[in-house]
């Protein structure tokens, strides 16, 4: 199907900067990008590129900035869709380009605006950069979004020092920062100052899960393994509230494997503040989500990662997270050993703020406009 070519509004020019939103951890963690950028004097055109439809910016704070929705939901293959990203952005940037482009994360939208600034040559940043598991097939396309935009960025906004060392080791080309993750200054826009203190109630008689389960990975095989984890589980007594993810496809295979199972409660997605709130009062937290690995160890909850290789392996190593995969025995191992071993469950429950101290975005926002200030001084770039 021909789709129209969005409409170039004149106004662009007027935006120095612009950024590239696709989907729900994208609008949370350049939320903060945002308003420290508007804070300096310099609010962004946003980008919206529909990846995930029904998106609304006003819930994580970005109504009354100027959007230019592209109207591109996701498709099957990442692939085509960061194409179809990238030739709309293009059509619709080159009349008037801005002087510096943002992407954020590994979404088929972040690799399709990167590749059109990149076309245009317009200057690129990219926020959260470095992450890798070094396996390509692990996240799919993830990991290859993220060296691809690496690779082209000018800017790269790394979260920790074990990012930016990754992107010393490939050699990239572009500045790296290290900022700490804008995801920790949104949870920290929520749960109030951090680092928190511990919680006092931890333990309390009825042990309750929250699990999210939603990786491309994990949609052949693993949701079966989870669900048949979390049915042995609840057999043991012990009850998960599953979070149904925006995905239709998860949502239909997990309502088929576990709707209707005792002690088992399926959840339509939730708002950001209501999910904070929901890890908060969780004892335990299944998940093979990104930015729930960030949160976890920052609010000081114990996170099983539904993964077998992480990108993210500093929660880990705070001694927050454990790898777990979706190998159902060791699932209810686990679960099992730290339902039974308080002191392990409570070792697990220290805050800890490995991915950042909530001030990642004022870091990204001023290196954006020194850079632009020093990119003035100089003759124009040229496209090669
Ligand atoms: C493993 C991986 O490659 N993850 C990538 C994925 O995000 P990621 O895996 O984090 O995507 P999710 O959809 O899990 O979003 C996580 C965020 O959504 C919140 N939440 C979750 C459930 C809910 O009902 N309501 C809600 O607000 C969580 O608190 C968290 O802040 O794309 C991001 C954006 O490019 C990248 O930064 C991540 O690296």
């Amino acid at each position: 199907m021909k789709r129209p070519a969005p409409k170039v509004g004149g106004k662009l020019r007027h935006y120095p900067v612009a950024l590239v939103i696709g989907t729900r951890p994208e609008a949370i963690k350049l939320s903060p990008v945002v308003h420290a950028l508007a804070a300096r004097g310099e609010p962004p055109r946003l980008l919206l590129t529909g990846q995930q439809p029904g998106l609304e910016l006003s819930d994580h704070g970005l109504q009354g900035f100027a959007v230019t929705p592209l109207h591109l939901p996701g498709q099957p293959d990442p692939v085509l869709h960061a194409e179809l990203v990238r030739g709309a952005l293009k059509r619709l940037l080159e009349p008037a380009p801005p002087q510096l482009l943002l992407v954020q994360g590994s979404t088929s939208s972040a690799l399709g605006g990167a590749l059109a600034g990149r076309d245009l040559g317009i200057a690129l940043g990219h926020v959260e950069a470095g992450l890798r598991t070094h396996d390509r097939a692990l996240p799919w396309p993830e990991e290859d979004n993220r060296q691809a935009i690496d690779r082209i960025a000018d800017l790269l906004f790394a979260p920790t020092a074990a990012n930016a060392a990754n992107l010393q080791r490939e050699e990239v080309p572009g500045e790296v920062h290290v900022t700490g993750n804008s995801g920790i200054d949104a949870l920290a826009a929520i749960a109030g100052p951090l680092p928190l203190r511990p919680r006092r109630r931890w333990w309390r008689r009825e042990f309750r899960l929250l699990v999210t389960c939603h990786r491309r990975e994990n949609w052949e095989g693993g949701l079966a393994r989870l669900a048949e984890a979390l049915i042995r589980l609840a057999a043991e007594g012990v009850a998960s509230d599953v979070l149904l993810p925006p995905n239709p496809t998860v949502t239909g295979r997990l309502t088929a494997l576990i709707g209707g199972q005792s002690l088992i409660r399926l959840a339509a997605p939730i708002s950001h503040a209501a999910m904070i709130a929901a890890i908060r009062s969780a004892q335990l937290v299944l998940s093979d989500s990104g930015g729930i690995q960030e949160e976890a160890p920052a609010l000081g909850v114990p996170l099983l990662v539904l993964r077998e290789k992480s990108e993210r392996p500093e929660g880990v190593a705070a001694g927050n997270a454990i790898l777990v995969g979706t190998d159902p025995d060791r699932i209810v191992e686990e679960v099992g050993r730290l339902r039974r071993d308080r002191s392990a469950l409570k070792a697990m429950s220290r805050p800890t703020m490995p991915f950042g101290d909530g001030h990642a975005a004022p870091r990204i926002a001023a290196a954006c406009l020194d850079y632009l200030a020093r990119q003035r001084q100089q003759p124009a770039r040229h496209l090669g």
